[in-house]
């Protein structure tokens, strides 16, 4: 084992890395019990196992065999940083491809094998794991900074994969020669403290990072489930209604306009009756997505209950409100190939001065709906 500066032993550093990898990939398989359908923790808490397993191998270099404590070892690291890289593709609903993998790592360790039993060269194994590290990390990098959310967990992630390429990098350049003050063994001693303290450093942190990533995407889930009817992906009755009052008190402020439309499928228990529940679950999630086609960004889309929904549609008056929901009436019309065919009624109400209010309009959507209902059907009624 290496000497280093402060006292430190490099031994005893991989040991405790080991116990802290280990440690945290307790929890997150743990996690992975809970959340079994976030796919990304399978990938993430094999990855800190790995790596504790090959830290704790790696620390008992020379009281274990060479094969265990160098080439396995390493084989357990990369495989391990591997992990780390698919889980956050995972997240981004990419397929990880461990094959494209095994052909450069089964390059590494053959290399290795040749540093360790062709000619022992510790300046070699440790050039060839530094410049294998840096490239998985600077996947894994590229992968956080173009795909993912930029989270605190994401940023966290990043920035460690960036700290542990530096790392990485600087060790490489001396081992290449590339600083004088390698050649003499206080300055090696000097950068290998550096490159030791580098990776207890970043790998504890790697692994907070994930965490973090792990318990963002846990809220967004919850957030969704919270505030999403789970059928039809609109907003939930509670979730409409605030929006409602959201957006009532930001047209008061501005003086806009806004309506209101409440649509409602018709004869949608006759497509219950005649094709079956599971068929009506079908017709209405297909209702709300062409609904959601037609409606703008800034418009909301909630369920109101049943087969009942609710548009709202910031800034829009009167005539712009009827074109708006006739396109919806023809949209929800037009026939589809998988869906027995269905049409929708509207009832549209604006905002009538700065009295007016949220259950005021939807009394009055409600009474042209009935209108619309009792004219014919597929159409839109107002008052
Ligand atoms: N499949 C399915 N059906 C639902 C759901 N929610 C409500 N329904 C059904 O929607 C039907 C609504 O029926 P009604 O209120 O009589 O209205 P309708 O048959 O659409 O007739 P009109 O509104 O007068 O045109 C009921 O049979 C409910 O069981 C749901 O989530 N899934």
């Amino acid at each position: 084992m290496p000497q280093l500066h402060l006292g430190l032993e490099a031994r005893s550093i991989l040991l405790v890395l080991a116990v802290l990898s280990l440690q945290m990939a307790f929890v997150l398989f743990a996690l992975r019990r809970s959340y079994p359908h976030l796919r990304s923790l399978r990938a993430w808490a094999a990855a800190p196992l790995l790596c504790g397993i090959a830290s704790a191998l790696i620390g008992l270099r020379g009281m274990i065999p060479d094969a265990i404590s160098i080439l396995a070892a390493n084989l357990l690291l990369l495989t391990g940083l591997w992990l780390y890289y698919a889980g956050s593709q995972q997240m981004v609903d990419l397929e990880p491809a461990p094959w494209r993998w095994s052909v450069p790592l089964a390059a590494v360790v053959a290399l290795l094998a040749w540093f360790t039993y062709g000619r022992d060269d510790f300046e070699a194994r440790a050039a060839t794991m530094a410049a294998s590290i840096a490239v998985v990390c600077a996947r894994h990098a590229w992968l956080l900074a173009r795909r993912l959310q930029p989270t605190l967990g994401t940023r966290l992630t990043f920035y460690t994969a960036l700290a542990a390429i530096a790392v990485k990098l600087m060790l490489l350049c001396f081992t290449f020669g590339w600083w004088s003050g390698y050649a003499d063994p206080a300055g090696k001693t000097l950068a290998l403290t550096f490159y030791f303290i580098g990776s207890a450093i970043t790998m504890p942190l790697a692994n907070l990072g994930v965490i973090l990533m792990v318990t963002e995407r846990l809220r967004g889930v919850f957030e969704q489930l919270a505030t999403h009817d789970a059928l039809t992906g609109a907003l939930s009755r509670r979730a409409l209604l605030d929006a409602c009052a959201e957006e009532l008190e930001r047209s008061r402020r501005r003086g806009h306009a806004m309506a209101l439309l409440l649509l409602d499928l018709d004869h949608f228990k006759a497509v219950n009756d005649t094709y079956g529940h599971q068929t009506g679950d079908r017709v209405l999630a297909g209702f709300a997505r062409r609904v959601r086609d037609t409606l703008r960004i800034q418009d909301r889309f909630g369920r109101y209950g049943g087969e009942e929904f609710v548009a709202l549609l910031p800034e829009t008056d009167l005539p712009a409100a009827q074109v708006a929901a006739e396109r919806i009436r023809q949209r929800v019309s037009m026939p589809s190939p998988s869906l027995p065919r269905c049409t929708v009624s509207i009832g549209l109400a604006t905002l009538q001065g700065p009295g007016d209010g949220i259950d005021a309009m939807l009394a009055r959507a409600d009474h042209a709906l009935y209108r619309a209902k009792h004219s014919g059907r597929n159409r839109v009624g107002s008052l």
